[in-house]
């Protein structure tokens, strides 16, 4: 029999306060590796406040998160040498290039030569090889999601971690970088990402997490979670959207 496989992210009970607000209230999630795993949930929910604490990036009030296997309180070192990150509000290196920043990553990381095709790649099939003496201080919003990105995968992490991933980025871009994710996670690496794109979740995870309110509504396989209706449908039906009231004044 096969040694059941360590989860490639595991959170338990995690519960996150701000003063009077429960952003996080007692989730729990268990990724296997290999999976493509989307959290839904309206604004609000406490999806970016979940990934934040999955990253390392805040400690939570209490609950516990590993990676990899690696609890993050106590052996926090090896579970964030598994993560790559992309989140908003990470700081970039403002007066470099593309390839600037990606050197100076590799530089940090102490990652062997192999860094400079991988970051010939990623700068190519982001588009951001077209601007190569752009300054991030320059960039566009999208164009700082990219280099993040690039950042995120250059040195082959197992778990990626992308908080709202497609905000901010053009059709093309997007479908790049959705053919990307598909090769990372075919190749065995896991995805957990935020997404208010139900369409890209449907397609392409295989496991969903529904939050609102600090929670998980509902947790599984897409095609479960969905019930015989499209995700955007269940999604509109589990968070309980009203009809919005007629505004007289927009008539
Ligand atoms: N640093 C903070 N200080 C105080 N409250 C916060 C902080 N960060 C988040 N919150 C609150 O926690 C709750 C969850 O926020 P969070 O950003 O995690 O939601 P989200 O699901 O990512 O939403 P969105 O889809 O709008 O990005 C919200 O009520 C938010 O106002």
């Amino acid at each position: 029999m096969r040694a059941p496989s360590v989860p490639a992210v595991e959170v338990v009970d995690l519960t996150q306060r701000f003063g009077s607000v429960l952003a996080v209230d007692r989730i729990s999630l268990s990724i296997p590796p290999g999976t493509f795993y989307g959290i839904v949930g309206p604004n609000g929910a406490g999806k970016t406040t979940t990934l934040t604490a999955v990253c390392g990036l805040r400690e939570p009030t209490s609950g516990s998160i590993t990676i990899a296997g690696h609890d993050l309180r106590t052996a926090r070192e090896a579970a964030l040498a598994q993560l790559g990150v992309m989140m908003d509000g990470l700081s970039l290196p403002e007066r470099l290039t593309a390839t600037e920043v990606l050197r100076y990553s590799a530089g940090l990381r102490g990652l062997d030569d192999g860094w400079r095709k991988r970051a010939g790649d990623l700068l190519e099939i982001l588009g951001l090889d077209a601007v190569p003496r752009t300054l991030v201080v320059e960039y566009s919003t999208g164009m700082r999601k990219k280099i993040n990105l690039a950042l995120a995968l250059l040195h082959r992490p197992r778990v990626l971690v992308l908080d709202e991933p497609f905000e901010a980025i053009d059709p093309v871009s997007a479908h790049a970088i959705e053919q990307v994710l598909r090769q990372y996670v075919d190749g065995g690496g896991t995805v957990v990402m935020s997404s208010h794109i139900m369409d890209f979740v449907e397609r392409n995870c295989r496991r969903v997490a529904v939050v609102a309110g600090g929670r998980v509504l509902v947790e599984g396989p897409v095609e479960e979670v969905a019930a015989g209706a499209t995700l955007n449908e269940r999604f509109v039906d589990l968070v309980g959207a009203d009809p919005v009231r007629p505004l007289e004044w927009l008539a």
